[in-house]
């Protein structure tokens, strides 16, 4: 008989017949047996007699055997042989008809005693042996026997029983047995239900409680995850807004950016036409003016002569005149010449001075027009003064005219005294000592000679003017251009000074000319100022505007993950000045950096750029954005890269007295501050390793050097993509200061040398590493920021250095896995399908900083002398490449829920059973 396979399965971990029975199970063999001692097949015979047995309408049982030894075959034992019971009946082995001990169990399980049963046969059913007969005496003589050894039961003992009694007995017990059987089955049965509803609906009661509890849960991670979900997209949503904006921002920039350099480009252009125009046709009238000028004074000249041959024929004139006054009282023709001698001189003279003012007042504001005076007026004042000149020109002529038919009508009357015969030799001489001075005219009066020299003074009172009007377009105090010596320099002044003095002494300064003249200077002063000023102001909002721009062009960039680099430029060191180096390198903004090179000016863009006038401060500021970033739980690496002794180790680690900090002292003291803001709501852990890569092998600087060679420090990466340097040492620290003891401590044992050019020079790559932990108190969620900063070893020529032997091996080395780097960044920059990290322990090491999910910034450190101008060059181009790396920043950061989740689901996967307390 068997179990039904279902009930097998059934786990009794559950309430059963009260009592909750946890994690028991039955085993199905032990199950079997219990069953099989009650098992109805034995009750076959019985239920052939007639007997009755109790059937379930869903039988859990069958039969399968029947017993040896039935009730009938019993009975008809009996009926066979009256007198004569074996214990076949009672027991399976038939040994003959000797009761065994083990016969009487079957008595014991129908509750029957022995002893009873033996009396019972004894006292009612057996008869005495006296008087039973013969056939029964054997009984009798059974039975005292079995009252001698009534305690030891029926082992070995032969019985003998009456028909009737044995048969009444046999019978009874039968039927005893039968009923026992039923009941026992039925109480088995009943038991079997009970424990299969029982078990049933305890299963599906745990199995509901089990599925709503997780429907529950799942329920609950859903809404979770929804929300985070919802608040992910929200996120990206504000971002994408933001990115559009600030790309609208950045294309209105560039628009404007763009309208503004068209203005510029078109002012400057419209004033560059302007311009030229002007000093074409300013250049022009001066040319007009000053060979009106010339011809003037040539014409003047001239005139002189004239006037001095004039006087020359009036004086012998003069002469004859007398002496023919003494012989007659004829001489009226020369009269008349003389008054209109006179006439002309003094037009002569008028249209002389002028001409000399229209000089003076034309040449100053033509030259003033081309500085900047309003087009429109200059045009005005060039008209007025080619007008007057037509008229000075048109006037002179006219006199020219009238003195030459003056001159023409004086040689006549000459002519008819010298015909006369009136003409005086020894004369002569009083003519040719006469000065050249108008007739008519006393010594206090102006000379010739004077006016001359007055036109001189004006001529340079003109120059000096237009020294004024340069110095005033300039904005600078009046100098000389040009190759003159000091000594031409002070003559000039001299003369300059002698001019002016003579200027304003000749009182023109008060004459209309010369009021006119100061009139256009401070109107062309005013203009030259608002247009300087305009200038400013435009540039001042362009270079702020470029300034946005790249600001929000950096934002962008650093949105999209890429790699900053700033580029420092050191001043020159004293070496390079006693070599009397020039500089080279130049910058045209924050952002754009200028290499003079000897095929022309190059220029390269960088996130920021820092000159000699920025401070360790400066530097600093514009980097510590990073320090939060890794105590948020992002991977940060800073690093700095350049030529041997371009300031690479003075950016990242300061000066060697400490007395300017570079970057990673700031940043220990940073990174305190920081905590120490957010301790209320944040519990921090810091701790730190140092180590540096020395001729291609990794070394703890946190252990002695003779240590640190009995130590392997091997390159791995964790699960998320972590390169972390197994087998070197993390020292914790709780304090800025602490941190500084370690930094010390390990910078004593880096390898450093001199180079020839006596600058003390890293030798190694410096690494140092902080791990920052933090536990939110508030929700238990833990975040794992690793700062790396980077001291790279100098790249370097050895011929240059003159490193020789263990110097050189160094050197190779650093040039090795300087030039790893250089491949792993031309990959990353072309996007190739292979990087190259594993060529050199460097790109191993910053794997993860370049093109991997930390956020970079790269200082590129360089010389501004024209003796590191190949070094220079290369590095700039170098770090061009690195600003085209993306990198994927992501947040090391686990929830106390995610963490939770993550076990119970491990344990689910491994079929441990999850209780809700866990959960
Ligand atoms: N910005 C700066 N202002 C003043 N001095 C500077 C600056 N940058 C560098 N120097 C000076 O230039 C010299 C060389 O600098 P540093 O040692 O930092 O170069 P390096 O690139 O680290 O060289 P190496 O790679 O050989 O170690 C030092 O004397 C340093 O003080």
């Amino acid at each position: 008989m068997h179990l039904n396979s279902r009930a097998e399965n059934i786990p009794l971990s559950l309430n059963f017949m009260g009592r909750k029975l946890r994690n028991h199970t039955v085993a199905p063999a032990a199950k079997q047996r219990a069953w099989d001692r009650t098992s109805p097949s034995r009750c076959a015979d019985e239920n052939r007699g007639g007997l009755s047995r109790v059937m379930r309408t869903q039988p859990l049982v069958c039969v399968q055997n029947e017993l040896p030894g039935s009730i009938q075959e019993l009975r008809e034992e009996v009926q066979r042989q009256p007198c004569n019971v074996h214990n076949t009946h009672l027991d399976q082995e038939n040994n003959g008809g000797v009761w065994k001990r083990g016969g009487a169990s079957w008595l014991r399980k129908s509750r029957i005693k022995w002893k009873s049963f033996k009396h019972w046969m004894s006292s009612e059913h057996c008869a005495e042996p006296s008087k039973t007969p013969a056939k029964d005496r054997k009984a009798a003589s059974v039975s005292t026997r079995v009252r001698d050894r009534e305690d030891d039961g029926p082992a070995d003992m032969k019985i003998f029983i009456p028909y009737d009694s044995a048969k009444l007995c046999i019978t009874q017990i039968a039927d005893d047995m039968v009923a026992m059987k039923s009941r026992h089955l039925e109480m088995v049965q009943e038991l079997e239900e009970n424990f299969l509803i029982a078990s049933q609906e305890n299963q599906e009661r745990t199995v509901h409680k089990i599925r709503t509890y997780y429907q529950n849960k799942l329920h609950a991670l859903k809404r979770v995850l929804d929300l985070y979900q919802e608040k992910v997209e929200r996120r990206s949503a504000l971002w994408e807004e933001k990115i559009k904006s600030l790309q609208d921002v950045n294309e209105r920039l560039q628009d404007e950016q763009k309208a503004l350099q068209e203005k510029n480009r078109h002012d400057s252009a419209t004033w560059e036409r302007e311009k030229s125009k002007m000093m074409e046709l300013f250049s022009s009238r001066l040319d007009q003016l000053h060979s009106h000028q010339a011809s003037t004074l040539e014409e003047l000249q001239m005139a002189r002569m004239e006037m001095g041959r004039v006087q020359e024929m009036l004086q012998a004139s003069k002469e004859t005149e007398a002496k023919e006054t003494e012989n007659s009282d004829s001489g009226a023709p020369l009269d008349g010449a003389k008054a209109r001698l006179e006439e002309l001189r003094e037009s002569l003279y008028k249209r002389e001075r002028e001409i000399s003012m229209l000089i003076d007042g034309g040449g100053g504001e033509g030259r003033g027009v081309q500085d900047g005076l309003a087009p429109l007026a200059y045009t005005r004042l060039l008209a007025a003064v080619v007008r007057q000149a037509h008229q000075v020109y048109a006037e002179v002529t006219e006199a020219k005219q009238q003195f030459d038919q003056m001159a023409e009508e004086n040689r006549k009357a000459v002519a008819e005294a010298t015909v006369r015969g009136t003409y005086f030799q020894d004369n002569q001489t009083d003519v040719d000592g006469v000065e050249l001075r108008p007739l008519g005219m006393n010594q206090s009066e102006v000379s010739l000679g004077d006016q001359v020299t007055q036109a001189e003074v004006n001529l340079q009172k003109h120059e000096v003017l237009l020294v004024a009007l340069e110095c005033i377009k300039a904005g600078v105090t009046p100098t000389l251009t040009g190759p003159v010596s000091e000594d031409d320099l002070a003559a000039l002044d001299e003369r300059v000074k002698s001019f002016e003095e003579r200027f304003i002494n000749s009182g023109d300064l008060n004459s209309e000319v010369g009021k006119r003249v100061g009139q256009q200077l401070l109107l062309l002063q005013a203009e030259l100022k608002q247009v300087k000023e305009e200038n400013k102001t435009m540039t001042e909002h362009y270079t702020a505007e470029r300034t946005l721009r790249k600001k929000y062009y950096n934002m962008v960039e650093d949105m999209k993950g890429k790699i900053r680099v700033f580029c420092r430029i050191r001043p020159q060191t004293r070496a390079e000045l006693v070599r009397g180096s020039s500089t080279i390198v130049s910058c045209l903004d924050d952002y754009t950096v200028i290499l003079e090179t000897p095929r022309g000016p190059r220029e390269f863009q960088f996130d920021r750029i820092f000159t000699t006038e920025h401070t360790q401060d400066d530097v600093f500021q514009e980097s510590s954005r990073l320090i939060q970033s890794a105590i948020d739980g992002f991977n940060v690496c800073i690093f700095a890269y350049g030529q041997t002794g371009s300031g690479k180790t003075f950016t990242m680690l300061g000066d060697r007295e400490q007395k300017n900090p570079g970057i990673i002292p700031r940043t220990f003291t940073k990174i305190f501050e920081i905590i120490q803001e957010n301790e209320t709501k944040f519990e921090f852990k810091v701790s730190a390793s140092m180590l540096e890569l020395y001729n291609d092998r990794l070394q703890d600087l946190f252990v002695s050097p003779a240590d640190a060679l009995s130590k392997r420090i091997e390159i791995k990466k964790d699960k998320k993509g972590l390169v972390f340097a197994q087998g070197a040492e993390a020292k914790e620290a709780t304090s800025a200061g602490e941190l500084f003891a370690l930094f010390e401590l390990g910078s004593a044992n880096r390898h450093i040398a001199a180079t020839k050019m006596n600058i003390e020079s890293s030798r190694s790559h410096l690494i140092i590493s902080i791990m920052l932990e933090s536990r939110n108190l508030a929700n238990g969620s833990m975040t794992y920021g690793k700062l790396n900063l980077v001291d790279l070893a100098g790249s370097e020529r050895a011929a240059k250095t003159g490193a020789k032997d263990d110097q050189l091996k160094e050197a190779n080395s650093i040039n090795k896995s300087l030039s790893a780097l250089g491949d792993v960044i031309s990959a990353l920059a072309l996007e190739q399908a292979h990087v190259p990290y594993r060529n050199n322990k460097l790109t191993q090491l910053m794997q993860d900083s370049l093109g991997g999910n930390a956020k970079t910034l790269m200082f590129l450190n360089i010389s501004p002398s024209d003796c590191n101008l190949d070094e220079t060059l290369t590095s700039l181009i170098y770090a061009s490449r690195v600003k085209a790396i993306t990198n994927h920043a992501q947040r090391n950061m686990e929830s106390k829920e995610i963490t939770q989740l993550k076990e119970v689901i491990l344990r689910l996967k491994s079929g441990q059973t999850v209780e809700e307390e866990d959960v």
